[in-house]
């Protein structure tokens, strides 16, 4: 080689070595290097353009798609002959038939005989005296149909792979098309232009010129008139089938390529820039220029990936994972990291760790004690219509026969009763619910372990069985609160309203809740607004609830309001969402079908959630606005008179009852709502906790071995080497191109090959004659966009003769 600048020399090859050291990885990762990709449509002359750069048949030929892996094929200027694979690189080869079954072989070594396709490059290295230092990514050629038991998306698997390779900036694209063929409709040109809609990093390649019929030529899209690209259009002609199959030597085709141009009327004018040593030359020059230019680029982000890697990669320092002494303090550590991170999921954490995008478990254990259970208890409230009913047998049967002037005790006894039994399902139903709650928080906690996938296993197992026990326990305990609870009725309860009181109301007619309760906020927030106008649509306004009204603002200042509507003979029902309304609703309306607002029977209100619907409705429950019931109906042979009483007396008499009901279920219930959280905390939550600070590692040591536990996942062990393999070449490659000095380079750009250099390939063939600088005809010269201009006469990128390859002696 005749480079003037030893550094430029050097660009392809460095970045061949960057590439190998990625390549070792062994997996499809595809680092954004500067290289050349060369796509094309199926049987488009791919083969048969890199055959000829090569002077040798090595590539498989067939039919159907042939190549099904990357090829990266790098052409390193040597005085021998040969051919070399990355993946034996104890082997030269140099017989060529040997590299293409060696292709073949490796190519169904990974994708099967199935004719599929891999992502995963096959790295052929030939060294020879005829060749420029080149790199080329020969891809699958871009195919329409599968054949035979290959998968039906295979077209899409090839345009996916095809565009990753062409879609990284740094990569200059050989968009290789057939003469004969439409150029507007080509594959390649099409691929091209939805990664490089500009056309800059582009490079066209004409085949099959000879084949054009008689009378018509490419002499437009030669002159880069026709869809033009920055880097121009190169002819080439190459061996035809006939000559493929008679095995006709390349070299004589090169010759007949020549005289072909030379000879030809329409492209004899241009015949300098035609064919494949023109071809093979420029694209010499133009991946060397490109290296230059993507470098330091390419410096900066293996840089950037290096220090990302080298975090990672800080936590395997000393790896070895069968270290015994390692494995006991990795095991410790991990059971000490569990439990912390339960415990800080469930206690709270410091602001520094606190999420943002979700409810840590205690948090969410909190609101099912604080909204869900009392939801759930106020849920359960009974029929009142069924539960007068109740009342009035009970107050019947006692009196019996007799007439009852007084009202009897005993019927508040056994009405109370059945309400105080009711609150064993609500109370079972909160123990379940943060019993879920908590195995959750521990699933994700064990995530952390996963790399050890028996032991993380045998934790979540130690730990819910723990659980599931103190579950039962606590089950036991909560239902003997209801237990107390029924063994003895405390009348003299200081908030107990006394039977004189509850008589008293019971005349008055008022409803004993709202005065107990007294005219506080229960709850205030936003809420959409679906009655506004159908012009303005929906709106956001500020709702503040409390035990007897429910006021509505412009916002959350509460200066503004506007409307306030009182709770009495309020139901709240579901609604179905619609596509103006937010998902989540329900509505309010008034029982007896009175307008609840302007002439509106009924308010629709919007959450965005259905948690904000469960806590609104939970609410209204509080304030005494029940959900609506469905209504029963009343069965053919249940007597009227049954049911139905229209004696005053008995009809106080009720009234009185369900006050005493009411009032002593309140005491009771407000303790249970107490009492139930207080007791799943002690014996649940809290012993958990207990258990894995003081326990846990015992037990796991007591479970057996622990050498099995701490094995690695497969998959965990392959990652973590993977990743270190990465951290490896990135580093590499920083060191190959450190070798680089691009004080050097920098201001340099490949030059001309010196005509010292120049071998025709035949004594006889005339030289071609050096390119004008402006290009003639309306040619464009292959030029690099953004290139500083040399202080030489020849142009940069033109080559004052361009190189015919040497040939071997024959
Ligand atoms: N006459 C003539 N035939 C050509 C030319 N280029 C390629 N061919 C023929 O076209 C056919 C396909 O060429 P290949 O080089 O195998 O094409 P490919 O793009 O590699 O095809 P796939 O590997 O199938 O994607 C072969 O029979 C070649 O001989 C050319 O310039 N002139």
């Amino acid at each position: 080689m005749a480079w003037s600048n030893q550094g430029m020399q050097s660009l392809i090859p460095v970045i061949n070595r960057v590439q190998d050291a990625f390549s070792q990885l062994g997996t499809d990762f595809s680092f954004d290097l500067p290289q050349i990709a060369v796509v094309g449509g199926q049987s488009a002359g791919k083969s048969s353009v890199l055959e000829n750069f090569v002077g040798k048949d090595f590539l498989p030929r067939g039919c159907g798609i042939v190549t099904r892996r990357p090829l990266i094929l790098q052409l390193i200027q040597d005085p021998n002959e040969y051919a070399e694979f990355l993946h034996k690189k104890a082997h030269r080869f140099v017989d060529f038939d040997e590299v293409r079954k060696e292709i073949e072989v490796e190519t169904d070594r990974v994708t099967g005989q199935n004719k599929g396709i891999s992502a995963i490059p096959i790295n052929l290295r030939v060294y020879s005296p005829n060749v420029l230092n080149l790199t080329l990514i020969d891809l699958p050629g871009l195919t329409k149909v599968a054949v035979g038991d290959q998968p039906a998306d295979i077209e899409h698997q090839i345009r996916e792979m095809i565009l990753t390779f062409i879609g990284q900036e740094t990569c200059l694209i050989l968009a290789v098309t057939p003469a004969n063929s439409d150029l507007a409709t080509s594959d390649a040109l099409k691929m091209a232009k939805e990664v490089d809609p500009q056309g800059l990093r582009t490079i066209g390649v004409l085949t099959k010129l000879d084949l054009m019929d008689e009378g018509t030529d490419a002499r437009e899209i030669l002159d880069n008139k026709l869809l033009p690209l920055r880097r121009g259009y190169v002819g080439v002609v190459n061996r035809g089938q006939k000559d493929i199959v008679g095995r006709k030597d390349i070299r004589a085709a090169l010759e007949a390529e020549r005289k072909f141009f030379i000879s030809h009327p329409s492209y004899r004018a241009m015949a300098d820039r035609m064919g494949t040593a023109y071809l093979q030359y420029t694209l010499n020059q133009q991946l060397t220029n490109h290296i230059r230019d993507t470098l330091p680029t390419l410096r900066d982000s293996l840089q950037k990936r290096l220090l990302m890697l080298e975090r990672e990669v800080a936590e395997y320092k000393d790896y070895q994972p069968n270290d015994p002494g390692r494995k006991t303090k990795a095991l410790m550590q991990m059971v000490t990291q569990f439990s912390a991170d339960v415990e800080r999921s469930i206690q709270g954490s410091s602001a520094k760790l606190v999420s943002t995008n979700e409810l840590s478990g205690g948090a969410r254990i909190n609101r099912l004690f604080h909204e869900r259970f009392p939801f759930e208890i106020v849920k359960m409230e009974i029929d009142e219509t069924e539960m007068r009913k109740e009342i009035q047998f009970a107050i019947r049967n006692i009196h019996g026969i007799r007439v009852g002037l007084f009202t009897p005790d005993m019927a508040f006894e056994a009405i109370a009763k059945k309400q105080i039994r009711r609150l064993i399902e609500p109370s079972m139903k909160c123990v379940d619910l943060v019993v879920n709650e908590l195995a959750r928080v521990i699933r994700q906690c064990a995530d952390t372990v996963a790399r050890y996938p028996r032991l993380r296993e045998e934790l979540e197992r130690l730990v819910v069985t723990f659980m599931r026990e103190k579950e039962q326990k606590a089950k036991q305990e909560i239902s003997l609160l209801v237990d107390y609870q029924l063994a003895y009725m405390n009348t003299n309860h200081e908030d107990f309203i006394g039977f004189s009181n509850a008589e008293a109301k019971a005349t008055q007619g008022q409803s004993l809740a709202k005065a107990s309760i007294g005219n506080h906020v229960i709850r205030k927030g936003w809420l959409m607004f679906n009655n506004s106008s159908l012009v303005r649509g929906p709106k956001d306004l500020w709702f503040v609830l409390s035990s007897d009204s429910l006021c509505w603002y412009k916002d959350e200042s509460e200066k503004e309001k506007k409307f306030m509507l009182t709770l009495d003979g309020i139901r709240l029902r579901d609604l179905e969402s619609t596509f103006m309304t937010r998902a989540f609703r329900f509505g309010l309306y008034h029982q007896d079908g009175r307008n609840m607002y302007k002439d509106y029977k009924q308010l629709d209100l919007g959450c965005s959630c259905l948690e904000e619907v469960d806590a609104w409705k939970s609410s209204f429950l509080r304030a005494g606005v029940h959900p609506e019931k469905q209504m029963r109906s009343t069965s053919p042979d249940e007597d009227p008179q049954e049911s139905a009483s229209m004696d005053p007396q008995l009809e106080r008499q009720v009234e009185t009852i369900r006050n005493l009901v009411d009032s002593y279920m309140r005491i009771v219930t407000k303790t249970i709502k107490d009492m139930v959280p207080k007791a799943v905390m002690h014996l649940v939550v809290n012993q958990v906790g207990e258990f894995m600070k003081n326990e846990l590692i015992s037990e796991i040591y007591r479970a057996g071995d622990t050498d099995a536990l701490m094995e690695e996942a497969k998959l965990e062990a392959l990652k973590r080497e993977e990743m270190l393999r990465l951290y490896a070449a990135c580093k590499e490659a920083l060191r190959i191109i450190s070798e680089v000095n691009m004080g050097t380079i920098g201001a340099e750009r490949a030059p001309a090959i010196q005509s010292t250099d120049y071998n025709p390939v035949a004594a006889s063939a005339p030289r071609p004659a050096p390119a004008p600088p402006g290009g003639r005809g309306g040619i464009l010269p292959p030029q690099i966009p953004k290139r500083a201009v040399t202080p030489s006469s020849t142009p940069p990128d033109i080559p004052a003769r361009p190189q015919i390859p040497k040939r071997p002696p024959h």
